[in-house]
């Protein structure tokens, strides 16, 4: 219950908010693809969302307008704890993005990709470099191969690799695209547990806001859930989810969420998973 209370300390605070969110595409057709006609989106400070949805609906988008990376055709607000984004363009510093695949530049070794990172972005004093540099390293296990190479290491170290780079400019907000959808699942599943410990271990807890389309994954990691339509997309389900960590694959607490989602995906969203 303790441990609860911890990974909810910061509930009730916005940190992102995206209102009357408009958005289309031209489509191959030579038509016009809508893919959001007013969606409104609140993410908590602190919090764990995933965002789940099917293939095409705009998950990858959302992060990609909160990151300033992608102007909506037009929105009532795109807020950063209560600032416009588009105002505030700098906001995006607060930010780091992990991808699906790790991204790594292979002539430089796991460290000196961390760096680029930390130069990058440039919220980090040089001073502090080393320090969070081997603290992170430490806190993915990957210690021992700060000085490898991309080529060295598994496809699961290139990815923890890609998550220090991005945990160690200390963002606000961390913006995670389907992070592990290309690991077997063995190397998924050890790689949400040192996601969520690293997330857990701080007194503060960022705001993660993660994307996937595997209703287990997010069972697995959420604090909340927002689940999407295919495009035009509306929030059709939104839940929390108190479930303690760590949380097994198989117990029957998550079993149980993943049953309640994909009732939920199927009645609300007419999409089977
Ligand atoms: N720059 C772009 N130009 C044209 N169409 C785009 C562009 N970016 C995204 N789209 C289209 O917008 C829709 C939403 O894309 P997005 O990548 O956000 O979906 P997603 O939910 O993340 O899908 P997936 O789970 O397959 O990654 C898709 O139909 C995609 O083809």
């Amino acid at each position: 219950m303790l441990e609860m209370t911890k990974d909810t300390a910061a509930a009730g605070e916005t940190k992102v908010s995206l209102k009357n969110l408009q958005l289309s595409f031209p489509d191959q057709s030579g038509g016009v693809k809508q893919i959001y006609q007013g969606l409104d989106l609140e993410i908590e400070k602190g919090s764990f969302t995933v965002l789940l949805g099917p293939s095409g609906c705009g998950k990858s988008t959302l992060l990609n307008i909160m990151d300033g990376l992608l102007q909506p055709n037009s929105a009532d607000e795109i807020l950063i704890d209560g600032e416009d984004l588009r105002d505030r363009p700098d906001l995006s510093r607060q930010m780091a993005y992990v991808f699906q695949g790790p991204r790594l530049l292979k002539w430089k070794t796991l460290a000196e990709n961390a760096e680029f990172g930390l130069r990058g972005l440039g919220v980090q004093p040089r001073d502090r470099w080393p320090e969070l540099m081997e603290r992170y390293f430490a806190a993915v296990g990957l210690s021992e191969y700060m000085h490898h190479y991309p080529s060295q290491v598994s496809g699961g170290m290139q990815q923890r690799a890609a998550i220090v780079r991005a945990w160690v400019n200390e963002p606000q907000i961390l913006l995670m695209d389907e992070p592990f959808s290309h690991l077997d699942e063995i190397t998924a599943a050890e790689m949400r547990r040192i996601l969520v410990d690293l997330w857990r271990a701080e007194e503060v807890h960022r705001t993660v806001v993660f994307v996937t389309h595997d209703i287990s994954e997010a069972a697995q990691l959420a604090t909340d859930i927002v689940m999407l339509t295919p495009a035009p997309s509306s929030i059709c389900f939104r839940r929390k989810v108190d479930l303690p960590w760590p949380r097994h694959i198989e117990s029957d607490e998550v079993m149980d969420l993943e049953k309640e989602l994909r009732k939920a995906f199927a009645e609300r969203a007419g999409v089977r998973f």
